[in-house]
């Protein structure tokens, strides 16, 4: 756990060191004054005792007869408010410091989690299409709160109360050495037996509430993102199952985990009584009844067990929370630590200047492999686009068709070969470019739970959006009927993933948002497959009237949507087999015959 805890101190900024170590200074100052206020009482109970204290030799008799009050009464009058005085300022250090120490830990739980957030965008496609949307929510938004609130948090309180232990420990072995000794090593060792006897179920808890945090956050992705099936094949009797017994297990590790970390309290309390009585007696017979002498040493004693007490049980608690609960940062680690060397400079800073090819687009000699894999999903394949014609890719599938356009869209770098404009080979440093003439329809298209211009352009805050280039993009895709007849047109809202839209909407809202930009390249993958005859024509319709003023690469399924293409390449086997207009192909090539006696 220490080197756990070592590595999340590594993790830190700079800046949130530096603002740990301003911290240790309020730290060291509340430790100050509870000890102050501890010290405080004990002259006050000792004149309580014995008046006869006044006036005698010492301190206190000097203050006495400075203050020059007509009577020892009036004196202890105002040293009690002085007490109060000292107590009310450490209680305001102790809220200030209690203050800073928690917005420190909730703060820093935030940035780790918006570090995340950044990283995980950051991310290529290759990294989301193999990972789960679901775990990356998870991890965001369960684990980054468990590291705040049951790591970072308990740390930061231990931390403060480990120093307050420390000073009034010092205290009162300076006071008396016996008394110190034997009650920290009394509590401090009860506490720790305590603590080793529940470590092992603390951890095991701490990877069950993982596990069941994972687990649930799946099963919500996969039951509400699939609820058509879910419903159609009566599934809900099985997710809400799996759901309850996951729910089920994460409530009880995590009630088992926080009555661990409090329950030893009302133990503690009962050996702090008998810890007393045991003083008590002691100071008895060790004094011989004075309670003039006793008096004050048992309320020092007092106050400060009255503040031991907590701490010990705070340091406790947080010991056994840390514990609980570090697992989350084993499952974050890595992408924190990945996290950590990301640069934030690339924040806003993209380039907004279009490459716009003037000749052609060229996949040259291309191979590809996706990760772990031996055989390549794209193999030498060399594929030509001249510029504002349309082009189609057709194959079986898992000819390599979607990994085609996807290295197109500069999505996946090539393993060997380039991808070209004009014979200008594409790269990091002139990708963005090049991406920014592109728009893309994917297959299915993402709804955002927003209106119909919030989605059209895409990702962009209400206020940025120019209305203008919403308006030409809805007017190519032709949305502008189904606009006419929505009471609220574009500020209609559509439900998440647009279940109130038909499919020909929903993919027409994706063609205008591939639009928004003013794309001078389209690129759609199977954009139609899912349309019915009349609609697809209706998006065909949309699509065809670019043709001569846009390069558009399509891929489908169905031949006829690629009939009127310039060109067809016909893909097998991540390699390219033939191509030629559609009549040539029908005419000189097996499969394509085939594939359109099929169509
Ligand atoms: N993210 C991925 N990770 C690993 N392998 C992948 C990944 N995506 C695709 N593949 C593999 O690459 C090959 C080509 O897949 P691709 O999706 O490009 O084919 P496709 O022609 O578009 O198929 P379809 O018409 O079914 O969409 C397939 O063997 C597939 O299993």
């Amino acid at each position: 756990m220490l080197l756990n805890i070592k590595k999340l101190y590594r993790l830190l900024t700079t800046d949130q060191r530096r603002r740990l170590l301003r911290l240790q200074v309020l730290v060291v100052a509340m430790a100050f004054a509870e000890m102050a206020s501890i010290a405080a009482i004990g002259p006050f109970m000792a004149v309580v005792g014995d008046m006869s204290r006044l006036e005698g030799e010492g301190i206190l008799g000097d203050l006495y007869r400075l203050h020059g009050a007509e009577d020892p009464t009036t004196f202890l009058f105002w040293m009690g408010l002085g007490v109060l005085g000292v107590l009310a300022v450490a209680v305001l250090v102790s809220i200030l410091t209690t203050w800073k120490l928690s917005l420190y830990s909730q703060q820093v739980g935030a940035e780790l989690s918006t570090r995340l957030f950044k990283h995980y965008m950051k991310q290529n496609w290759l990294f989301h299409s193999n990972g789960s949307s679901s775990e990356l929510t998870n991890k965001i938004a369960q684990e980054c709160r468990r590291i705040s609130d049951n790591v970072l948090t308990p740390l930061m309180h231990m931390n403060a109360k480990m120093v307050m232990v420390l000073f009034i420990s010092l205290a009162i072995f300076f006071f008396n050495p016996w008394v110190a000794l034997i009650g920290v090593a009394l509590f401090g060792t009860v506490y720790w037996v305590l603590y080793r006897t529940v470590r092992r179920k603390l951890t095991n808890n701490g990877n069950v509430i993982s596990a069941t945090n994972r687990h649930r956050f799946k099963l919500m992705n996969e039951g509400f993102g699939g609820i058509k099936d879910t419903l159609l094949l009566a599934r809900q009797a099985e997710f809400n199952r799996r759901f309850e017994r996951s729910s089920r297990q994460l409530g009880r590790a995590k009630g088992t985990t926080k009555a661990l970390s409090q329950a030893p309290r009302y133990l503690m309390e009962f050996v702090a009584f008998g810890a007393v009585i045991m003083l008590v007696l002691y100071l008895l017979v060790s004094h011989q009844g004075n309670l003039g002498v006793i008096l004050p040493i048992l309320s020092v004693y007092a106050m400060a067990g009255f503040k031991l007490l907590p701490a010990f049980q705070q340091i406790y608690g947080g010991l056994a929370t840390v514990r609980g609960n570090i697992a989350s940062f084993d499952n974050l680690q890595g992408d924190l630590e990945a996290s950590h060397h990301d640069s934030d400079g690339d924040d806003g800073a993209q380039p907004k200047e279009k490459w716009v090819p003037r000749d052609a687009i060229c996949l040259d000699n291309i191979t590809f492999r996706y990760p772990g894999k031996a055989e390549a999903a794209l193999d030498g394949i060399n594929l030509t686009i001249p510029v504002n014609g349309v082009v189609g890719l057709v194959g079986a599938s898992g000819s390599g068709k979607s990994t085609a356009i996807d290295l197109l869209l500069g999505l996946i770098e090539p393993d060997e070969g380039h991808l070209k404009l004009d014979g200008h080979p594409v790269t990091r440093s002139n990708l963005r470019t090049w991406q920014n003439s592109v728009g893309f329809v994917p297959q299915s298209i993402f709804l955002a739970d927003a209106s119909i211009r919030e989605n059209i352009a895409f990702g962009l805050p209400l206020e940025k959006i120019d209305d203008e280039k919403v308006r030409r993009a809805t007017q190519m895709a032709h949305l502008d009927e189904l606009l006419d007849r929505l009471p609220d047109g574009l500020d209609t809202r559509v439900g998440e993933r647009g279940i109130q839209l038909s499919g020909g909407q929903r993919q027409r809202i994706g063609i205008a948002r591939a639009l928004y930009d003013d794309a001078e390249v389209l690129v759609l993958d199977e954009a139609t497959s899912a349309l019915d005859g009349i609609t697809e024509r209706l998006v065909m319709q949309a699509i065809h009237d670019f043709s001569g003023k846009k390069t558009i690469i399509m891929i489908a399924h169905r031949l006829a949507t690629v009939k009127p293409c310039s060109c067809i390449y016909l893909m097998d086997s991540g390699r390219i087999i033939d191509s030629g207009t559609y009549d040539e192909l029908v005419e000189n090539n097996k499969t394509f015959q085939r594939m359109a006696d099929h169509a």
